[in-house]
């Protein structure tokens, strides 16, 4: 589907999050206009900042509007985790949590790839290429839960993962997809089936199932502990991941950590049925220690606005991005730059394309 401009919706929120989507922007719109394609960004003021002074997190009719969008570009939100002055996981919960929700990303892509062996911490890393499906709207975060007499020695907290048959089918199918279109089209689930067993042995259930339609694929299981070992013994074992929300979460900075850091992981929260705009957004979060020095690494932002190209249909200017940001990480000597000087050399680059 390619249109002739994109109505994009960019969510800047908190800390490093406005330095590295300024840069994603400016990247995504040289991309597109190559095809003669139009950025038209309308910006929201939302996160932890624009809660301390408006008491807002998503307003409903900030959330309509945010429906009428092609996608949506999104930054980082969060507080310093010692700033006692915003409720720990409010906006986490009532703005991320609930855009995920509400618009239904399901498909919490997470690709990982090691540009040359710049920045990998491993030894022997080898050619690694793989991408995480991470459940996007169920799991242990629902919010499914209680405290039962709070701060009192005898309190009892709860906090439920929801797994549904309709949830857990659309994500291994999207993941078997995903890897019939890839050169080793192979899917490895990784839970923990062996401890949390109604849970795990849906999903396992449900792969073994899934993958009758797709004979072609061969697909492996991991328990999640398991699978931590094999993301920093032998990463290049792995094509696509498929896995829950919680284990997802977790497994997806380990991945960024091997192949080059946390600045350099991008992200969509997809609605693969295009029944509300997708999300993209870097892997990473509000950074407080790092935030407003221009220090930020602003490629895990960029690379999450080639996902949302290649969402939109435009999969040239895609390949423009990731291929200027190739060049740009396997020529990196370690000199530091700043936020806007790698956005911007990435940004001529692909206008040089
Ligand atoms: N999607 C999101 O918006 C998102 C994701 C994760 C965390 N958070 C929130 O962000 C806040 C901080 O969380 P945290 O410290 O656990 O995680 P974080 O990802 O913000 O930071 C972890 C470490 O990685 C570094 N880092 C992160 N992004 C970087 C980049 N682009 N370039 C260079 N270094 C980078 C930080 O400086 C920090 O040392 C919290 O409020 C948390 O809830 C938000
Ligand atoms: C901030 C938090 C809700 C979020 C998550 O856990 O999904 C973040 O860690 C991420 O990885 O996008
Ligand atoms: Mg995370």
């Amino acid at each position: 589907m390619s249109v002739s401009s994109i109505d994009l919706a960019v969510i800047p929120g908190d800390g490093i999050g406005p330095e590295v989507t300024a840069e994603a922007l400016k990247v995504l719109t040289a991309a597109v206009e190559h095809d003669g394609v139009e950025v038209n960004p309308t910006h929201y003021a939302l996160g932890a900042q624009h809660w301390l002074e408006t008491g807002e997190t998503l307003p409903a009719a900030v959330l309509e509007d945010l429906k009428t969008r092609d996608a949506i570009l999104f930054g980082a939100i969060g507080a310093a985790p010692g700033d006692t002055r915003i409720p720990s996981g409010l906006i986490e919960r009532e703005l991320l949590l609930k855009l995920r929700f509400s618009l239904d990303h399901y498909v919490n892509l997470r690709p990982s790839r090691l540009y040359g062996t710049v920045g990998s911490p491993l030894a022997n890393p080898g050619e690694i290429d793989f991408v995480v499906v991470r459940e996007g709207t169920e799991g242990p975060y629902v919010g499914n839960g209680g405290s039962l007499r709070a701060g009192t020695p005898h309190e009892v907290a709860t906090e439920v993962s929801l797994n549904t048959a309709h949830g857990v089918e659309r994500v291994v199918r999207d993941a078997f997809r995903r890897a019939s279109e890839r050169p080793r089209k192979k899917v490895t689930l990784v839970h923990k089936h062996n401890v949390l067993v109604f849970a795990g042995h849906l999903w396992k259930r449900t792969v073994e199932a899934v993958a009758q339609e797709f004979p072609e694929v061969t697909h492996d299981y991991l328990h999640i502990d398991a699978a931590t070992i094999f993301m920093v013994t032998d990463p290049s074992r792995f094509d696509v991941i498929v896995t829950d929300n919680l284990f997802g979460d977790i497994l997806t900075d380990l991945a960024a950590a091997v192949t080059g850091g946390i600045g350099l992981a991008a992200s969509g929260n997809i609605n693969m049925d295009r029944t509300a705009p997708s999300m993209f957004e870097p892997v990473h979060g509000s950074a407080p220690d790092i935030a407003g020095q221009q220090k930020a690494d602003p490629t895990a932002a960029i690379l999450s606005a080639a996902l949302l190209l290649d969402h939109l249909g435009h999969h040239q200017a895609a390949r423009r991005i990731e291929t200027a940001v190739s060049a740009d990480v396997e020529s990196r000597t370690g000199a530091a730059r700043t936020t806007a000087e790698i956005g911007e050399a990435i940004t001529r680059a692909v206008r040089e394309a």
